[in-house]
């Protein structure tokens, strides 16, 4: 085998393709859809300013990669409490001189690999025969396939093997992602339930370590940084995070208030809770208090004395997991986004006891992956060791409104921001879902908001149906919220309404050009014979109605209409107050919205 190149696209549902492009553009599409397949170039280590400052962070990671790193250095973040990796790639790799011995790896574990893990154990699917501890192998990936959550392989295939060939070998065409060294024979690759299996020696992304920091660092997506920042708490006053595991940016701002005041952090999924306090352990935090709660259903009602927290019907969740579940980035999985707590919900589980341990089994696969994570950072298992402390509080039934200073809505979202992806399955009304479910998570955050306070609405997603959509709800729906000026700005303006109605006509034109091209080549050729009766022009007619029909319909049909069609977006002076990541930059695609509720109107 010789030199590959990374090259993969996302390849999206088609009608979810139409929207992006009616709404986008198709070569901004066609540019998103590659730069999703890829990292971000930076990594964001968020210093925790409780038990370091960025310099000494800063001088730790530039110690270590003494020798080992000849790319761009580190450096501190100028606005925020971050230092940042740059990483280099995709970097052409010699693929000619292993002999021809491969492993195939799952999507998932690919991803993390693309952003700097090693291969564990549970992520290998196939491997060569007679692949030795110490082989150099080509590790490739391989995509579900459509429509299904099945890659086709099984886990122990050989390759070339019989098993192999019947599966239909899969196309893991622009998906080989390096070279590594094998850490175990193919026999154990299979046997072991755990363990590092390869380590990658010359990745398709190098990606720099941090070792040696727990509890000083953590591993998260600048955005994220930027959506608590943009909240602006202030130290002593009270602050509600209503999506708020694993707790990445609950924990930022418990950091932005010097662990002074209090911070009540909600997630619908019990297991989930138990991550925030974990974290909030790890990193000497005192001031979160994290609930088991149904944030669109946290405002206290006066007329139910016995409110219980009922989980409500969620999209489907959506296999949103981000990069940090192996490798650490953002300290653990599905961080950044997707509707998690649907069906992990105790209720959906048909009872608590079940839920619980179901809950418990999750936090110990998301605690060996964080350990995991840890090790491809190359620092040592962290000992916390005392989950037993860390025991949930009993949730209370709801906050009475305007309890908080300041509320963040991180929303469970589409993910279509996430990157590197390279599997999308979303849907067009999954999309259209998401905005709704979103819509609910905001009307509880406003009542809970005290007039005078701000509310942050970030997600991870750049599809405007979710965001500048839900803003101009929000901006519609209650007099007393106006959009705020953020700090720090580092995303581009969001889009206008102006946007909006250019792109549903040049939908619209594109549709018309290609019912003309089509109207044309089923159009009757000039004959020489002289007409008998008037067909042709009845031909011609009917042609034109059917035009003139398919016109109507693609009105009707435009998809940015159809997603979109119960709110406008942005004027242009309220785009210029929201901050929108292009996932074509050096970040994850993401978007922020601050609001402030006006004093004395309620
Ligand atoms: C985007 S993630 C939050 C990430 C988090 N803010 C961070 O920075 O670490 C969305 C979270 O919302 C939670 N969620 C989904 N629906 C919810 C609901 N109705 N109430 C509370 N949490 C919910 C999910 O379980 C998921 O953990």
């Amino acid at each position: 085998m010789t030199s590959r190149t990374y090259n993969p696209r996302i390849k999206w549902a088609d009608e979810v393709q139409q929207y992006l492009e009616e709404t986008l553009g198709e070569e901004q599409v066609a540019s998103i859809s590659t730069a999703l397949c890829t990292p971000p170039c930076c990594t964001c280590l968020r210093v925790n300013t409780l038990k370091a400052t960025p310099q000494e962070v800063l001088e730790a990671v530039t110690f270590q990669l003494k020798g080992s790193w000849n790319s761009s250095l580190p450096y501190i973040h100028t606005h925020l409490p971050a230092v940042i990796l740059p990483g280099v790639g995709p970097l052409a790799v010699d693929y000619s001189e292993i002999g021809g011995k491969e492993v195939v790896v799952s999507r998932k574990c690919g991803e993390a690999v693309l952003r700097g893990a090693p291969v564990y154990i549970p992520g290998v699917l196939a491997c060569s025969p007679g692949v030795e501890k110490g082989d150099l192998v080509a590790v490739a990936m391989v995509l579900e396939r459509p429509g299904s959550d099945w890659c086709g392989i099984t886990r122990g295939t050989i390759i070339g093997s019989e098993a192999w060939q019947r599966a239909g070998p899969p196309n893991c065409t622009g998906l080989y992602i390096g070279v590594g060294r094998s850490c175990v024979g193919r026999t154990e690759m299979f046997r072991l339930e755990q363990g590092l299996a390869i380590t990658m020696h010359s990745p398709v992304f190098r990606v720099p370590s941090a070792q040696g920091l727990e509890g000083k660092v953590m591993f998260q997506n600048l955005p994220s940084l930027v959506a608590a920042a943009a909240l602006a708490p202030r130290p002593g006053s009270r602050v509600l995070d209503m999506c708020a595991a694993p707790g990445g940016k609950t924990t930022m701002i418990a950091q932005l208030m010097g662990d002074k005041g209090e911070v009540v952090a909600l997630d619908r999924s019990h297991a989930k809770v138990q991550e925030i306090q974990s974290l909030a352990q790890e990193l000497g935090i005192t001031i979160i208090k994290a609930y088991k709660m149904d944030a669109t259903k946290a405002v206290l009602k006066q007329a139910s004395p016995h409110n219980q927290v009922i989980v409500t019907a969620a999209p489907a969740e959506r296999d949103h997991e981000d990069q940090p579940s192996v490798n650490g980035h953002e300290a653990t999985a599905g961080l950044e986004g997707g509707l998690e707590g649907g069906p992990d919900s105790d209720e959906k589980l048909g009872g608590l006891g079940h839920a619980r341990k179901e809950g418990s089994e999750k936090i110990l696969k998301r605690r060996k992956r964080k350990e995991a994570a840890s090790i491809a950072r190359g620092a040592s298992i962290p000992q916390r060791g005392d989950m037993e402390n860390v025991t949930s509080c009993s949730s209370p039934p709801g906050f009475p409104p305007c309890s908080f200073d300041h509320v963040l809505v991180d929303a469970p979202c589409s993910a279509l921001g996430l990157r590197p992806r390279l599997l999308q399955t979303a849907s067009l009304p999954y999309l259209k879902q998401c905005a709704v479910y979103q819509r609910r998570i905001l009307d509880a955050a406003v009542q809970l908001l005290k007039p005078g306070g701000t509310l942050v609405f970030s997600t991870c997603t750049f599809n405007p149906g979710e965001n500048e959509s839900n803003v101009r709800y929000v901006l519609d729906t209650y007099a007393d919220m106006h959009l705020e000026q953020q700090w720090p700005v580092l995303g581009g303006p969001g889009m206008t309404e102006e946007d909006r109605l250019r792109a549903a006509a040049a939908a619209i034109r594109k549709c018309d050009k290609e019912m003309e091209a089509s109207i044309q080549a089923r159009s009757p050729q000039p004959t020489d014979a002289p007409a008998m009766d008037d067909s042709a022009g009845n031909i011609n007619k009917t042609l034109q109605q059917q035009q003139q029909q398919q016109q109507h319909k693609s009105v009707g049909e435009s998809t940015v209409m159809v997603a979109t069609r119960d709110s406008g977006w942005l004027s242009s002076s309220e785009a210029k107050l929201v901050q929108r990541f292009d996932p074509r930059g050096d970040t994850i695609g993401f978007f922020v919205a601050k609001f402030r509720k006006k004093e004395g109107l309620l």
